[in-house]
């Protein structure tokens, strides 16, 4: 059989399934790539990868997909890494610099703002000065890594899994393991396992990683971070690709 070619997040929400998938035999059957989520999207939609841990917004660019694992990155209530950062408050917001590695949370945001905050500020894509624009009235969303230890720099932080779950009660899922055509349920079983494995070792994988001053590794990853992809995360991908179709 031909290697199976998947792509998941670089990010250190998915080291727990890196350190499951390298602690397997599955290793040897699959050609794993790491990239940032909206190239994991794009590689599924290209076909270059076989199965992606993809930005569940994405679904809605694929002619065929199948979610293959009960596992996810997801979160009930806050997730501490995605987030609009901004100096006032949100409905005082007049511009939202979309992250370019995202395409869940600069969705989610755009729900969140329609119908949660119920304002419109002008959305700006690749923003030259991403991150950094000085007008006051401009915030940004960014996801992952580079958010650690953020929270104290910006008056206004807004948690995007916190703030849905105050608007629908559920929780939410960012990412989730999906393919784009028929994998054998052999392999999708042998997967499974693997990434269960490196859930469970998660105090073991923490021992590597390095330490962040202002960031509480262990919490995100043992209770911020909420893995198993639930009937009520399940329930809450429909909805919001509900809301997004409906933008
Ligand atoms: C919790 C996170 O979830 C993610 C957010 C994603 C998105 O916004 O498209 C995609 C994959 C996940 O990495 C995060 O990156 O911090």
């Amino acid at each position: 059989m031909d290697k199976i070619r998947i792509s998941a997040v670089s990010y250190t929400n998915t080291k727990p399934f890196i350190y499951g998938l390298q602690h397997t035999g599955i290793l040897e059957k699959i050609d794993l790539s790491l990239d940032m989520p909206a190239d994991c999207a794009q590689k599924l939609i290209d076909d270059k990868v076989d199965i992606g841990l993809i930005p569940v917004a994405a679904t809605l660019n694929l002619p065929h997909w199948e979610i293959i694992s009960d596992y996810c990155i997801g979160a009930v209530g806050a997730v501490n890494s995605v987030f609009i950062f901004s100096n006032c408050d949100i409905t005082e917001v007049t511009h939202l610099q979309l992250d370019p590695e995202s395409r869940s949370s600069n969705n989610l945001a755009r729900v969140l703002l329609k119908n949660f905050w119920k304002v419109s500020p002008d959305l700006i894509i690749n923003a030259p000065d991403y991150t950094t624009a000085t007008n006051p009235t401009t915030a940004f969303v960014q996801i992952g890594d580079r958010t650690f230890g953020k929270k104290k720099q910006f008056k206004y932080v807004y948690d995007l899994a916190e703030e849905w779950q105050k608007f629908t009660g559920l929780p939410f899922v960012f990412a989730a393991w999906i393919a784009n055509k028929h994998i054998p349920a052999v392999f999708i079983a042998e997967f499974n396992i693997a990434l269960k494995k490196g859930l469970d070792n998660r105090a073991e994988l923490l021992k590597s990683l390095p330490t962040h001053p202002d960031f509480d590794l262990e919490d995100y990853l043992m209770h911020k971070l909420d893995f198993e992809l639930t009937d009520d995360k399940r329930k809450a991908l429909y909805l919001f690709l509900d809301y997004i179709k409906a933008l």
